[in-house]
């Protein structure tokens, strides 16, 4: 019999799906998930107000990341005199406060394991090969480095996992990256990362999910493969993965939630079998040398505009394309650069070394070998170091990494996502320049007219030490400054931590399986499983605001500052806030939103790419509270798209012509109709088809709540989790009533970190 070959995406995805429909939509099932505290509060909300359960609890695991501080912990007493900031503080209470009510595994800010939600995941083990994985934030994505399929969500679909413990899904395409050779000394995956991403844009991945193989892959430490699948959504992508193999098997070893003894003899038997089959078919096919790498760092204002470190700032006026040409100047002026000027010769204000892409204990270790009895540079204001967790942070310090930091001129803080997005205290102030470690450079990302220059974690501690961007292979072969030794100490292991061991008691199974039975009957059979819920959508007629703007990301939508809500309503008026409104709070009368007739526009017409980067649902929520229904554009981001249709929204991806067309006649100020049961936009006489799934469409035309239409197949939830209990017990979770975690502050009112 021939067996059709598959790719690593097309084996983890087939053996969760629990239900497919005729037009491709499936229901999966969801393994883990991660939850933190800026993305979950109104999913929380939303169960509580159907009288909705967690379905299996176990199977989550809360944290605070965000939002939080990163000052010494050494005087915290309670949340409400350690959060200054009143909206971030609210934001931590609620969780708080929810996974107690739900009953999640929760690392609050006194627990050690706390820290960004991709770092404690895999830290835990809480992250396996061959599961499926999720989280209400896009870089989810860096799970996929053990062979998960994880992807980032929307809120809508947080409490949509954590009522059903699945996810409706349509199988992306696969991708295949293939890095041959080596990677060059001093070349970390970092750099390989952004030089991928400048090949392919930051579109590159939409509608895939990124396979990434070849020999400079497989070289690479768990943390470097995590960076690179964290960075695989500044491509665009679904999700990375990388196939599972010794070096994955080695750092899952041991961790707290990994298995143990015959089931970890079994999982890594199962683990073996998922690499690509040979013949297995891929979309779309790229090849890397990476001898080709350089130190990379970017100069521009997106994560594909990237430069070797030895290069020259770009030159607009040598772009024949107008739109990119434009954008260039754009990003030039933002970012305070001149054309064809090296971009080595800027001096930078700030070091950033942190983020869910570059705060493990490897990054830690390659930026102490270069800053190991060296200074910081008399230029630099702050330098910055935010370890990923408190694990890490503990680590590093147990290998007097923290002294070698802080003797160069570092700052050594706490764990959190810090200056990676500025939710918290840590920001740049405006024009300051900043060697960051983090993953996205847009406008504003680490603080109003901040400028970000991506990098690794051995270039962002050169340039501290330079006072510039610089070529960090100069450090190796520095006489003066001899060469760097990498610090390998490896002898720590976290799985021997007091406050991280698990112990499985066997009767914790019955609890899991009772619980998760009794939740299923209540649901199945309560109010809970109503379908009604989201606006109906039918025809929509109004005028059209044009954006002739490509890859207009949602910190660009609503930034950061706005994310702190725990409503759902109310941010219309911060929509597109960086660039609708003056310092001042004055409208700038140039933007579109601004001018007549467009205030009252319910569709808009944009360029490529349209809702990239963050999965904020907060994006959705202002276009529609702003009075936006409809978006036209040739293509959208795949987080952005899912959130749109939770909302009664609807997104029209179109040919590149047509959408210009369409932008044309919006310029004219026409009216457009978009019928949505008839799948046409009619506007000055003439009329447009357009494609729409027909799930999504039933669920728009309907108003239907897709919860309640998931828990009406509750019989085939259950009977796909028994049969995974049964065929897979060492994915399973289960609780051990056998420790508390230790110290947590008065108001810490989660009860269920205790597995
Ligand atoms: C807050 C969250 C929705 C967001 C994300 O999804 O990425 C954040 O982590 C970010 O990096 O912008
Ligand atoms: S990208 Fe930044 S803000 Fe987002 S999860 Fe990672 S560290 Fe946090």
């Amino acid at each position: 019999m021939y067996i059709i070959p598959k790719t690593l995406y097309d084996k983890v995805f087939d053996s969760h799906v629990v239900d497919r429909q005729e037009d491709g939509t499936c229901l999966l099932y969801i393994d883990r998930h991660l939850i933190h505290e800026v993305t979950s509060p109104q999913a929380f909300e939303g169960l509580r107000t159907a009288g909705r359960k967690a379905r299996r609890p176990e199977l989550a695991l809360a944290t605070v990341d965000h939002n939080i501080p990163t000052d010494s912990r050494k005087d915290l007493k309670d949340l409400e005199s350690f959060i200054h900031q009143p909206d971030s503080r609210t934001q931590v209470l609620a969780l708080e406060y929810n996974v107690k009510e739900f009953g999640l595994s929760y690392f609050g800010m006194t627990d050690k394991r706390q820290g960004i939600v991709h770092v404690i995941g895999p830290e835990q083990g809480f992250t396996l090969p061959a599961t499926t994985l999720v989280c209400g934030d896009s870089h989810t994505s860096t799970h996929g480095a053990f062979g998960a399929l994880a992807f980032g969500i929307g809120t809508s679909e947080v409490e949509h996992v954590l009522a059903t413990q699945t996810i409706l899904q349509r199988k992306s395409k696969n991708m295949r990256i293939h890095v041959s050779g080596k990677l060059p000394e001093g070349i970390a995956s970092k750099d390989l990362m952004l030089h991928i991403i400048g090949v392919i844009g930051t579109a590159g991945g939409t509608g895939c999910v990124i396979e990434f193989c070849g020999e400079a892959i497989e070289a690479l430490s768990m943390e470097a493969r995590m960076s690179m699948c964290n960075m695989s959504i500044e491509a665009g992508a679904r999700a990375g993965m990388i196939a599972p193999d010794e070096t994955t098997y080695e750092y899952v070893k041991n961790r707290p939630l990994a298995p143990k003894g015959e089931d970890w003899e079994q999982a890594v038997a199962y683990w073996k079998t998922l690499g690509s089959d040979e013949g297995a078919k891929y979309d779309i096919e790229v090849e890397i040398n990476a001898a080709d790498i350089l130190p990379t760092v970017t100069w521009g204002t997106s994560p594909q505009d990237v430069i070797p470190v030895n290069g020259l700032v770009p030159d607009p006026s040598k772009v024949n394309d107008t739109v990119r040409s434009t954008s260039i100047q754009r990003s030039l002026e933002y970012m305070g650069l001149e054309p064809n000027v090296p971009i080595t010769s800027y001096p930078i204000d700030k070091i950033f070394i942190g983020s869910c892409t570059n705060s493990r204990i490897e990054d830690l270790r390659l930026a102490a070998s270069i800053v190991k009895g060296r200074k910081i540079a008399s230029n630099i204001k702050h330098a910055m170091i935010v370890p990923g967790s408190g694990l890490v942070k503990k680590m590093a310090e147990a290998e007097g990494l923290d002294q070698i930091f802080i003797e160069a001129g570092f700052d050594w803080r706490e764990a959190g996502c810090s200056m990676c997005l500025g939710m918290n205290p840590d920001q740049l102030k405006p024009y300051e320049r900043c060697a960051s470690t983090s993953n996205r450079n847009f406008e504003g990302r680490q603080g109003a007219k901040g400028r970000t220059h991506l990098v690794s974690p051995a270039m962002a501690a050169a340039a501290s030490v330079k006072g510039y961007l610089c070529n960090v292979r100069e450090f190796f072969g520095d006489t003066n400054t001899g060469t760097p030794t990498v610090i390998t100490n490896r002898n720590y292991d976290p799985s021997h931590d007091a406050g991280s061991v698990v112990t499985l008691a066997v009767d914790d199974a019955t609890d899991a399986v009772t619980d998760s039975a009794g939740m299923t009957t209540s649901v199945a059979d309560g109010p809970n499983s109503s379908t009604a819920g989201i606006p109906k959508f039918t025809v929509v007629s109004g005028i059209a605001a044009p954006l002739p703007v490509t890859n207009v990301d949602t910190d660009k939508i609503i930034p950061k500052q706005f994310l702190k809500t725990i409503k759902r309503t109310g941010l219309g008026k911060f929509a597109f806030y960086d660039i609708r409104f003056d310092a001042e709070g004055n409208e700038l009368p140039e933007f579109v939103l601004n001018r007549e007739p467009y205030r009252n526009a319910s569709i808009l017409v944009a360029q490529e790419n349209f809702g990239c980067g963050s999965s904020r649902e907060h994006a959705p929520w202002a276009l529609n509270d702003f009075g936006i229904r409809v978006i036209i554009a040739p293509s959208f981001a795949d987080i952005f798209f899912n959130n749109c249709f939770k909302n009664g929204m609807l997104p029209i991806p179109l040919p590149v012509e047509q959408v210009n067309e369409l932008m044309a006649a919006a310029e004219k100020e026409l009216e457009f109709t978009v019928d949505l049961p008839n799948q046409v936009i009619r506007y000055d006489g003439k009329e447009i088809k357009f494609e729409v799934e027909s799930f999504r469409k039933h669920c728009l035309i309907n108003g239907l709540d897709d919860i309640g239409l998931t828990l009406q197949k509750a019989t085939k939830i259950d009977a796909f989790e028994s049969a995974r209990e049964k065929n897979f017990p060492w994915m399973n979770i289960r609780r051990s009533r056998a420790r508390l975690s230790p110290s947590r502050p008065k108001q810490s009112t989660s009860g269920r970190s205790d597995w």
